[in-house]
């Protein structure tokens, strides 16, 4: 029997490449999630358990049929505008959630526990590539939030044992590269899914939010990275949790940032279309610049990215955009 790891918001766009990634490396994932955000089309890999991480009730109903070896948390309201217009829907969400997650975990007696954390925790960093030695400030209840729950994670290690590897993601992209799964939010916010809608006609055009930053162009630079290369982090990180290792909150993101201007040039080579843009205005809350050092991922977690080209992200992306099951 394999062992059962608890995946949290399973159904979800980054959660359901982890799960593939547990499956290929011998792990039974059970999917716990509301599919408020998520597709039971993306549950392909193991079993599935709908409810709330807020329910208390359910949590240890789940956790007493599965008894699993550890716990992997997605499960969170993702959407830095929204965060800033109705922060109580994302404490709630977030940090209750999160906090209801974490006391049933303690009381079942498992032992370790992944967290998608983010690097909105370093709100508008003074240098870059930011590494974990960097201030933590969030600009915004989203990575408020976040922070949060790694400063809940901290104290019921202290107190209760509970072991923790926060991954503190940049920008996910790309799409698994046998296009069984692949981006889906609703509604979408995210760059390269709404440059592809624009590419196959769902819109007008991909509106650019700001050209006046101090960056080459004057767009935002972001760190890409492929959501596979996320899901191998992950599988590293519970391997490090369940043999013993120690917690650990550390970035993913490739070390290369790349402007909105230049991402949209990728996609106009990668899909042949022309895409129109049009330059608006700055979008509230958003840093100039966000780029990871990488290296103590790449360190203490033995971490390798196979996929860190910009072109491999976005042609990944395009080929499962082209057959979305909601676009069908
Ligand atoms: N997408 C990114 O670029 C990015 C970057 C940094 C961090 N993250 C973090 O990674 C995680 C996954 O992001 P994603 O892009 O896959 O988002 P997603 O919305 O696709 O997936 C989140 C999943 O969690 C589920 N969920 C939400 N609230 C729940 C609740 N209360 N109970 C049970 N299930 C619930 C949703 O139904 C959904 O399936 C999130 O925690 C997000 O904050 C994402
Ligand atoms: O229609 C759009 C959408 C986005 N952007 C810009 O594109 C860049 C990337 O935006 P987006 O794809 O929305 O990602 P981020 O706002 O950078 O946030 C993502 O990456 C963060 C970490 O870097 C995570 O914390 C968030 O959860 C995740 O959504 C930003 O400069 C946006 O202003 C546009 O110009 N037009």
């Amino acid at each position: 029997m394999s062992d059962v790891v608890l995946v949290a918001g399973g159904a979800g766009y980054i959660g359901s490449h982890v799960c593939k990634a547990l499956a290929a490396n011998g792990f039974l994932p059970v999917t716990y999630d509301s599919l408020e955000k998520g597709h039971d089309w993306a549950i392909k890999w193991g079993p599935f358990e709908r409810g709330d991480i807020r329910d208390r009730g359910r949590l240890d109903e789940v956790l007493e049929r599965w008894r699993p070896v550890a716990v992997l948390h997605f499960a969170a309201f993702i959407e830095v505008g929204e965060s800033v217009r109705d922060p109580g829907r994302y404490w709630d969400n977030n940090v209750v959630g999160s906090l209801t997650l974490i006391a049933a975990l303690r009381d079942a007696g498992v032992p370790a526990i992944v967290f998608s954390s983010t690097a909105a925790v370093y709100g508008m960093p003074e240098r870059v590539p930011v590494d974990e030695k960097a201030a933590l400030a969030p600009v915004n209840p989203y990575g408020a939030t976040k922070m949060t729950v790694e400063t809940i994670l901290d104290d019921f290690e202290a107190a209760h044992g509970l072991r923790s590897v926060a991954l503190r993601y940049f920008n996910a992209a790309g799409a698994d590269p046998d296009g069984e799964i692949g981006e889906c939010h609703s509604p979408e916010s995210h760059l390269i899914p709404l440059i592809l809608d624009a590419a196959i006609g769902r819109r007008s055009h991909i509106s650019l939010y700001g050209e006046d930053y101090p960056t080459p162009d004057g767009t935002c630079v972001r760190d890409y990275i492929h959501v596979t290369d996320l899901a191998s982090a992950h599988v590293l990180a519970l391997k490090r949790l369940l043999g013993g290792g120690a917690s650990l909150r550390c970035n993913l993101g490739n070390g290369a940032g790349f402007s909105v201007k230049q991402v949209l040039d990728v996609a106009r080579r990668v899909t042949g279309k022309a895409i129109p843009a049009e330059i608006c205005p700055r979008r509230p809350g958003d840093p100039a610049i966000l780029v990871a050092d990488s290296s103590l991922a790449i360190r203490e977690l033995g971490w390798a990215p196979r996929l860190a080209a910009l072109e491999t992200q976005v042609t990944h992306a395009w080929a499962w955009h082209q057959h979305r099951p909601d676009l069908k």
